[in-house]
């Protein structure tokens, strides 16, 4: 059984903002809509909201740090345009202070394209290192123990045991994907995954039946989401449309990402293209 503290029970209140962006009132708890019709202009605000929130976490402290979370996916491309080939965002990231994490890791060995860590150093860090035609100090990134990749149930445990020892108190900010399924991290809706989404004492779990492939990953739980001083979805295309319906007005509180929405309340903002949220009205 899902545990009761995850669920709030409330009437669905629909308010008009007017300000641009938006705000939906999930279950009385309100988060943050922002919705575009261009690719372009959805990336550079998602650039802007991510440099904000480093901007808040390091407060010109040379020694600061500035703990990020981020997903796999569609997100690595859209780190890459809205932080590192933004010319107005670039020169501002103080990558050296960024550290680095993975929201979800699938258990294969980095250079298999199935891997997080191994789509984001080839999408966004490799190119950060020579971007506007000078040597940049990269950020401090934090990945899986790849030498316990393949070693079975026990290893399995033991990659997810490690990462959890790694991770700090609090993130700054966590970027999240929702798949078409309303999974995000690798917490996937579903009987079957209740062992996955009702864990609030470890912050890190095995995976071992992923519906999508890979099968063997770790993933953040939502004990690790709830303390968050900042969580953003990023969720662009069609294939999305019905899916945003179900979580931003339906509610169904059987998908993860509603739960993260639920427990996070108005520290979450969700960046939608008009095509991911064509059936969310557009006056809500
Ligand atoms: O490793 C993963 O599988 C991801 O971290 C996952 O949670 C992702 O964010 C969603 O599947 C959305 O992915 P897209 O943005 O590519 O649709």
């Amino acid at each position: 059984m899902r545990k009761t503290n995850l669920r709030r029970i409330g009437k669905f209140r629909c308010i008009r903002c007017p300000s641009s962006s938006k705000h939906i009132d999930i279950k009385r708890i309100m988060v943050k809509l922002e919705r575009f019709s261009e690719e372009k202009a959805l990336v550079h605000e998602f650039g802007k909201y991510i440099l904000e929130k480093q901007d808040s976490a390091l407060a010109d402290n040379a020694d600061a740090v500035f703990n990020i979370a981020i997903s796999g996916g569609s997100m690595n491309q859209a780190l890459y345009e809205g932080l590192v080939s933004d010319k107005d965002i670039f020169p501002h990231i103080k990558w050296p202070q960024w550290r680095i994490f993975f929201c979800d890791e699938r258990l294969v060995p980095f250079e298999d394209p199935q891997s997080n860590y191994g789509q984001f150093k080839k999408i966004v860090l490799d190119p950060l290192v020579h971007q506007g035609d000078q040597l940049n100090l990269g950020p401090t990134v934090y990945t899986i123990n790849e030498s316990l990749i393949g070693g079975g149930e026990t290893a399995n445990k033991k990659i997810a045991e490690e990462y959890a020892s790694l991770l700090p108190a609090s993130f700054d900010l966590i970027l999240l994907g929702c798949g078409d399924d309303g999974h995000t991290c690798s917490l996937f809706p579903g009987v079957e995954y209740n062992y996955l989404v009702e864990e609030m004492a470890r912050k890190v779990l095995w995976c071992y039946n992923s519906p999508k492939p890979p099968k063997d990953r770790i993933t953040f739980t939502l004990a690790v989401v709830a303390d968050a001083k900042n969580v953003a979805f990023l969720v662009k295309g069609p294939s999305k449309k019905a899916i945003m319906h179900d979580v931003l007005i339906v509610k169904n509180s059987e998908l993860p990402s509603v739960l993260v929405n639920e427990i996070v309340g108005a520290k979450v903002t969700w960046f939608l293209d008009d095509t991911a949220g064509a059936l969310i009205p557009q006056n809500c």
